[in-house]
């Protein structure tokens, strides 16, 4: 018997909301789950934003879920698509874009949106928040052009903002209200040894100024202050607190105070309708901090899974501030009153403060600057209201028998209590990374995250999880710490295809219970690098594995953040003819194609294809498919060359549709991209590419790992050739070595690097046998590849399953 599913609809994709989903999946609820994000993007972790500000993690690093991890639990995901009002009485969501899905239960996680002074030139060219991807990338752009940036609050947004502007070169001045630093957090005592760190490490600082207006034309160049002064700055981030996100809730009549208001278990004020994380209100309070989010999303997730488990009865918040070489904590109280009996000690000479506030013998608040290794034993006392003793003094203030640090660490790992948390942003205790060790084997932090989520935020409890891997594994702690691919495997890429050719191993399952993954399914991480070093071993025999390619791979498309795809098509060295130009043209206009676009890599993309058209735009354009969508060979970009250009000196444009033709549809560890030039002019930019072939008098000149993207790298010259044959058996010999020792996702500006140039010269140039064999291995692979819109149209049943399903 078939039960229906009730429908689950999560208005808003950041990590509350999916944090909460993430549980119920935990819990086994029987959900039918969409979600709306009005971001264009899988779930990301915002807390890392600060990271990829100073340069410590780039966009990609932060995706928390990304695009397979919906499908692989059959999840909705509307990305870009914003929910506009819930209909009570018609049981529906509305949208945006004009949709309205019907629901059971509702979460609503729409967060916050930063709050924006509303002085006159608020709304000046260059003033931005800091809340999202846009934002983030906001500010990157404006460092590559403007010097002088002001960020408005000095609280953690504005302090990490301004350390991120730093590191990006700017010269930041921060302006704020009060004359403390981060005020709601910190003591004067910390507050002035914080702002002289930061002053160290080269942010400026403008205390109790309160802006009433940026100046300017149509840009933003400058702030005026309430005292007549002013600052010149050509990019401002405010960063002076948030607005609780409510406004889908008052229009659909869900009663609002600040943020939603919700009882102890999430419920707003109409039936079936929750709300969790910054947008919502319990108890009087919002917050503004990812652990009393998730504690929200755990007593939600368990009501909606019929699970036993306490009521929401609010949170106490600690916090630390992410820049590197500054350690600061805050829980609880840090302003003493009369009330308060207080015990600090501050070291001028080392630079640390402590200070721990006792209310009537409790401990209700902690803050340590300097060295915050007892953060972790305070956020527990402070939550639990512990009531300070003897040994609880010893052990947070170092005194008593353990006067060595080193000796102190161990000692306050081994003695806390199981149910001690360790990661407040995660809810994860002592006992479940212990349990994690001893019970489901793992020795890594990949592997502990991945098991239990610790580290997974902030990562401010990464030194307490390592100290209690030490703990628990001893002396084999050392020798665990090697990192395997992901956290299902502490093997290496390497051994891995060892095993795969040592053992015959041939599919991604058979490796996996093989070499004893710990997750028996793998992961999106491990899963796509299996199914890639497998095809790369048995060009002819390995069955490819869909379910382990990322979406736009098993889709042969691009999809764009509104659902709809682009399609592109391929062009031999950037060139076509004026009969695919006219297919091309008809296609766009018969399936109304929003935009033709001009690529970089010199070919045609359509962007905006309906997804239940693909098909037919690959069946009518009757071109090969150009694999924008694969890590494989993208483009070969060319000059025009000796048929044409007067100083060109070799056949660029036939040599770029020659190795085009020859190596297009082979899968590579990443993506991969060639350019052709006539001469050493080099118009077609040979630098940035993974291979650049550059024409000469003589003949050929090849450089290798270069690279345009996100860590542009400028390729090494690897040798030179004669002849064309000579050209193609060296870029033979070159894709294949990579194709055997790339790790997946590694492109070939991160393999030479790796590998050092010397020794792919070593193996390539020195050796003729090696080369020759590599070369003829891509030669066996590449006669083992066909088209793949070809393949897709002659298959009905997959082209229906992927094309005319209501989801992706
Ligand atoms: C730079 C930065 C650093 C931070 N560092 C830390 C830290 O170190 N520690 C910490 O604890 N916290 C930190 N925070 C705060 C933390 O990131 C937030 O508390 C948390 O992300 C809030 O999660 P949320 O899901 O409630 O809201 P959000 O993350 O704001 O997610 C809400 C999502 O809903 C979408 N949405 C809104 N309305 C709709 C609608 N009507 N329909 C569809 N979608 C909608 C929004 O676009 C958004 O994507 C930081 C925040 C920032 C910006
Ligand atoms: N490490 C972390 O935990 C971390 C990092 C970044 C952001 N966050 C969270 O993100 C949210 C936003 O952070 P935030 O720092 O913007 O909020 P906040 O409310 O914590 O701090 C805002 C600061 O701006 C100051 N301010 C207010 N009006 C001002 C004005 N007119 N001129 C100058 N200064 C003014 C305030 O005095 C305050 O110190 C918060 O919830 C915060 O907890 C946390
Ligand atoms: S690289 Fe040389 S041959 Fe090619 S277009 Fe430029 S100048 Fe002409
Ligand atoms: S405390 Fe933030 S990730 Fe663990």
């Amino acid at each position: 018997m078939t039960t229906t599913k009730e429908k689950l609809v999560l208005i808003g994709n950041g990590m509350a909301g999916v944090g909460t989903i993430e549980q119920i999946l935990k819990l086994g609820g029987n959900y039918e789950i969409t979600i709306f994000g009005s971001e264009p993007h899988p779930n990301y972790n915002r807390i890392m934003l600060s990271y990829v500000l100073d340069g410590s993690k780039t966009m990609e690093d932060i995706i928390l879920n990304d695009l397979n991890w919906y499908e692989d639990h059959n999840i909705t995901l509307h990305t870009g698509t914003t929910v506009v009002r819930i209909d009570e009485a018609a049981g529906q969501v509305i949208t945006d874009t004009g949709m309205a899905v019907p629901y059971d239960r509702i979460i609503i996680a729409t967060g916050s949106n930063s709050f924006i002074l509303p002085i006159p030139g608020c709304d000046k060219q260059g003033v931005v928040g800091f809340r999202d991807i846009a934002d983030c990338d906001a500010m990157l752009a404006a460092a590559k052009q403007y010097r002088r940036a002001a960020v408005i609050g000095g609280g953690l947004l504005g302090l990490e903002a301004a350390k991120g502007l730093v590191n990006l070169g700017m010269d930041v001045t921060v302006v704020h209200l009060m004359e403390d630093l981060m005020e709601r957090q910190l003591d004067r005592s910390a507050s002035s040894m914080l702002q002289a760190e930061l002053t160290r490490q080269g942010v400026k600082f403008a205390m109790g100024k309160q802006t009433v207006e940026l100046t300017g034309g149509e840009r933003v160049n400058g702030l005026r202050f309430s005292d007549g002064t002013d600052l010149q700055a050509d990019f401002v981030v405010m960063a002076v607190g948030i607005k609780p996100n409510t406004e889908l809730a008052r229009a659909s009549g869900i009663t609002v105070n600040r943020g939603i208001v919700v009882d102890d278990y999430l419920q707003t004020s109409i039936k079936n309708v929750y709300s969790v994380g910054e947008c919502t209100e319990h108890r009087g309070l919002c917050y503004g901090l990812v652990a009393p989010l998730f504690e929200q999303g755990l007593v939600l997730a368990k009501h909606l899974c019929g699970v036993a488990g306490n009521a929401y009865e609010g949170s106490i918040v600690s916090t630390k501030l992410k820049i590197s070489g500054v350690d600061v904590f805050s829980a609880g109280d840090f302003q003493e009153t009369a009330e308060h009996t207080v015990i600090s000690t501050k070291d001028d000479w080392k630079q640390t403060y402590k200070k721990i506030l006792l209310k009537n013998n409790i401990i209700v608040g902690a803050v340590l600057f300097g060295d915050v290794t007892e953060s972790a034993s305070l956020q527990k006392l402070v939550k639990q209201g512990a009531e300070m003793t003897d040994e609880i003094y010893a052990e947070v203030m170092g005194s008593g028998c353990c006067g060595n640090g080193e000796a102190k660490k161990g000692i306050s790992v081994e003695t806390m209590k199981d149910e001690e948390i360790v990661c407040g942003c995660n809810g994860v205790t002592k006992k479940a990374i212990v349990d994690a060790v001893t019970e489901n084997g793992f020795t890594t932090l990949d592997e502990i995250k991945a098991c239990t989520g610790a580290t997974r935020s902030c990562g401010g409890c990464k030194p307490v999880v390592e100290q209690i891997l030490q703990f628990v594994l001893g002396d084999s702690f050392q020798q665990s710490a090697k990192q395997g691919i992901c956290g299902c495997t502490s093997l290496s890429r390497d051994e891995i295809v060892a095993e795969i050719q040592a053992k015959g191993l041939r599919t991604t399952k058979e490796v996996m219970n093989v070499l004893d993954w710990k997750q028996e399914e793998g992961c999106s991480k491990c899963r796509p690098a299996v199914n890639y070093y497998l095809g790369m071993i048995y060009p002819d025999t390995h069955v490819d594995e869909k379910e382990s390619r990322f979406v736009n791979e098993r889709m042969k498309a691009n999809i764009q953040k509104d659902g709809t795809f682009t399609v592109v098509p391929r062009m031999y060295g950037g060139v076509t003819t004026p009969e695919e130009l006219k297919r091309i043209a008809d296609v766009s206009i018969k399936y109304d194609v929003k935009v033709v676009k001009v690529t970089g890599g010199q070919r045609l993309d359509l962007i905006g294809v309906k997804k239940e058209d693909v098909p037919k735009v690959w069946e009518e354009l009757a071109m090969p498919s150009g694999y924008a969508y694969a890590k494989a060979l993208r483009t070969v970009k060319t000059c025009v060359g000796s048929q044409f250009c007067r100083f060109g000196t070799q056949d660029s444009l036939g040599m770029g549709a020659l190795l085009e033709r020859k190596y297009e549809r082979l899968d590579f560890p990443a993506k991969f991209k060639i350019a052709v030039n006539g001469c050493p002019r080099n118009c077609a930019e040979s630098c940035t590419k993974d291979i650049g072939i550059v024409g000469n008098d003589g003949g050929w000149e090849i450089f290798i790992g270069g690279n345009g993207g996100i860590k542009p790298r400028i390729a090494d010259m690897f040798c030179k050739v004669k002849t064309d044959e000579e050209l193609v058996e060296m870029c033979s010999a070159v894709m294949q070595y990579y194709r055997e020792t790339g790790n997946y996702l590694e492109r070939t500006s991160e393999w030479v690097e790796r590998m050092g140039l010397e020794q792919i010269q070593t193996v390539i140039l020195n050796n003729e046998t090696n080369r020759r064999e590599l070369a003829a291995r891509i030669d066996f692979a590449l006669s083992q590849v066909s088209d793949p819109w070809e393949k897709m149209l002659d298959d009905t049943e997959t082209r229906t399953a992927l094309f005319e399903k209501t989801t992706v």
